[in-house]
Formats: C-alpha cells, sequence, structure tokens
C-alpha cells in the first residue's frame, strides 16, 4: 500500500498484480486465519470448529447472493427442480443459518444460496463470512453471483442487466473502504468472460425482454445517492436530477443499484469469478416511484435468477 497523505492509500502495482483469478483451492488473503483455534461465522452462525464444513460444504461451485430472504428461499426451491435435486417428500429447503437472523443461506446441490440484505455494509459481512465458510470447506474453482433488483436507465422495466464494470456515484471504478484511518481504493473489476457466457444464454425475442451487458451505478443510498426527488429530503431540482441522470446514462451506465461496488471489488480481490445480474424496476429518466403490482414485480425478479440457473445447468451439464 502506498499512502501519499496520512488519510489515504492507493494499492501499488505489485499488490493489484496479485489479483488473478484462483485457479483450485479458495484461498484467503489474510494470513491471520489459518492460525486461529476457531472461527466463528457469527452473522450465519457457524463455525469451522462446531459444524464440519468440509462435509456441509465441499462440494459448492457456485454462490448466488440476493438481497432479500424471501428472494433467496425462493431461488433454492427453484434450484430443487431445476437441478433435480431430491428432497424428502413434504420438506422444503432448510435455512443452514437459523441460529442467526440476520442473513438466510440454502445449499441446493453445488449450489449456495444466501441473502445479504441492503447496501454495501451488510453484503460486507456477509461476503467476507460465505469466502471464509468456503475456505474452511476446501471449495475450488466457485463462481459468485448477485441476482438483485435496480432503477434502469433508457430501459424498458423488466429489462435484465449483466454488469461489465461497477461504478460508484462518482463514476469512479473502485471501492473505497475506510481502514486503520485511511481511504483505501479496491478496484471493482468483474469477470468478462462470465458475463458474456450469460448474456449469451438470454434470447430477448423468446424471453420477451432484453438482457443487456451495461455498466452499474452503485450508490450508498436508495434517495439523494441516486438523485430521486421523493425522499424526506431534498436539495435539488428536478432539472438538477435530469442532468444527472442524463449525464450518468451518457457515460455508459444502464442502472442503478446499492451493491455491486463491494461485491465485485472483493471479487476481484479474492481472485473469484463473479457476475452481477439485476432487473429494472423501472426506467429512472422516466419517474422515481416504484409502482408495479406486486405479481408483475415477483416475475420481474424471476428473469435474473431463470439466466443464472441456466448458466449453472450448462455447466453442469443438465
Ligand atoms: O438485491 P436487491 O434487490 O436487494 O438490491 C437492490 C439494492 C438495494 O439493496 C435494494 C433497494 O430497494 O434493492
Ligand atoms: O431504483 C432502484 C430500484 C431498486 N434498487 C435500487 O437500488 N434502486
Amino acid at each position: 500500500m502506498s499512502s501519499g497523505n496520512s488519510f489515504h492509500a492507493v494499492k501499488t502495482e505489485e499488490e493489484l498484480s496479485l489479483y488473478i483469478p484462483q485457479e483450485g483451492l479458495v484461498q484467503l488473503r489474510n494470513p491471520h486465519i489459518n492460525g486461529m483455534d476457531e472461527d466463528v461465522l457469527y452473522h450465519i452462525a457457524l463455525s469451522n470448529k462446531s459444524n464440519n464444513l468440509t462435509e456441509m460444504f465441499q462440494d459448492v461451485k457456485f454462490v448466488c447472493f440476493g438481497g432479500s430472504p424471501t428472494r433467496m428461499h425462493k431461488f433454492a426451491e427453484y434450484l430443487v427442480e431445476e437441478l433435480k435435486i431430491k428432497i424428502p417428500a413434504g420438506l422444503t429447503v432448510t435455512n443452514i443459518a437459523h441460529g442467526s437472523d440476520r442473513y438466510v443461506l440454502y445449499k441446493v446441490g453445488p449450489v449456495i444460496s444466501v441473502s445479504h440484505g441492503m447496501g454495501i455494509p451488510s453484503l460486507s459481512i456477509i461476503f467476507h463470512e460465505i469466502l471464509k465458510l468456503i475456505h474452511h470447506a476446501g471449495c475450488s474453482d466457485v463462481i459468485f453471483f448477485r441476482l438483485g433488483t435496480s432503477g434502469g436507465l433508457g430501459l424498458e422495466p423488466g429489462s435484465v442487466v449483466i454488469t461489465e464494470e461497477s461504478v460508484d456515484g462518482l463514476l469512479r471504478p473502485y471501492m473505497e473502504l475506510s481502514t486503520l484511518g485511511m481511504i483505501l481504493q479496491h478496484p471493482s473489476k468483474l469477470d468478462q468472460d462470465v458475463a458474456r457466457d450469460l448474456v449469451s444464454l438470454a434470447n430477448s425475442e423468446e424471453d420477451g425482454y432484453v438482457t443487456i451487458i451495461g455498466k452499474t451505478m452503485c450508490t450508498l443510498d436508495f434517495y439523494e445517492g441516486q438523485a430521486r426527488l421523493d425522499g424526506a429530503f431534498c436539495d435539488y431540482n428536478e432539472a438538477d436530477k435530469m442532468a444527472y441522470l442524463s449525464r450518468v446514462h451518457k457515460r455508459g451506465i444502464r442502472n442503478i443499484e446499492m451493491e455491486s461496488l463491494c461485491f465485485a471489488a472483493y471479487c476481484y480481490r479474492a481472485g473469484i469469478r463473479g457476475a452481477v445480474v439485476c432487473v429494472t424496476l423501472l426506467d429512472r429518466l422516466k419517474g422515481d416511484q416504484i409502482t408495479t403490482p406486486h405479481d408483475i414485480m415477483e416475475e420481474w425478479q424471476s428473469r435474473p435468477q431463470k439466466l443464472v440457473a441456466a448458466y449453472i445447468k450448462r455447466k453442469l451439464n443438465i
């Protein structure tokens, strides 16, 4: 790390050159973990001493994250059908993280479906614990996905955006994290091959909606951070909002959400191949409020799930 002044540090070229995709076993870039007697994964109520993580998770090849616990439960149930996994009649998938009420975590064959809550701080915590979980379990060659919702820019609501690159509200392609009194910048690059493979599985004519690759803006807030006029506070007018969103759109940003920057930065830092697939719930160039009926919204939210399930099936030759 090189520190230009006492509050700001950027990664050196040498440090960045370590960020190559990992082949084989999932490694942690933290020398302290392997020296610990026990590692408690507090927010998912698991530990490498109290649970046989190898027996429980070693076959995991895909981890799918999404904001809402209900969505990730439904995705797990959908995977049971799609991957033709046998579970005893009358039973449903079990929340393995039931000892904590922070997140839900399901395992369906080689897939983990886990909720991440809203925003970067919540995503960051579960990302750390999932990465440690699959490391302790001895997993290899794992791919991560975020299946989410977003506000679109210039797209028909219900369109699906696969993130090419994630940028912050200032359009910078890295996540800033305050560490030891300094601001560290973590580049937010995503795996372009996974994005291309995903988009090749979509067929706009058959699907009835478009699936595109585009840049995603990730903000720290849903209201002012995303230039909405309908929050409890607002110090700008409609013209200011439209000038900002038009500028963002001209820079290739196709959707706005609240987790992709951290997800991309941590995947890159961990050497894990990752993709972000989000449906758009509205066109932010036309409005702020989300008024679509619940049943339509449910169907829209299943679109990233269908695409990622198709990718997983292709990889598993199902
Ligand atoms: O994956 P989800 O749908 O939870 O992500 C977006 C970004 C925020 O967390 C949330 C705001 O409504 O939706
Ligand atoms: O406008 C939107 C919709 C979903 N999620 C967001 O972060 N923004």
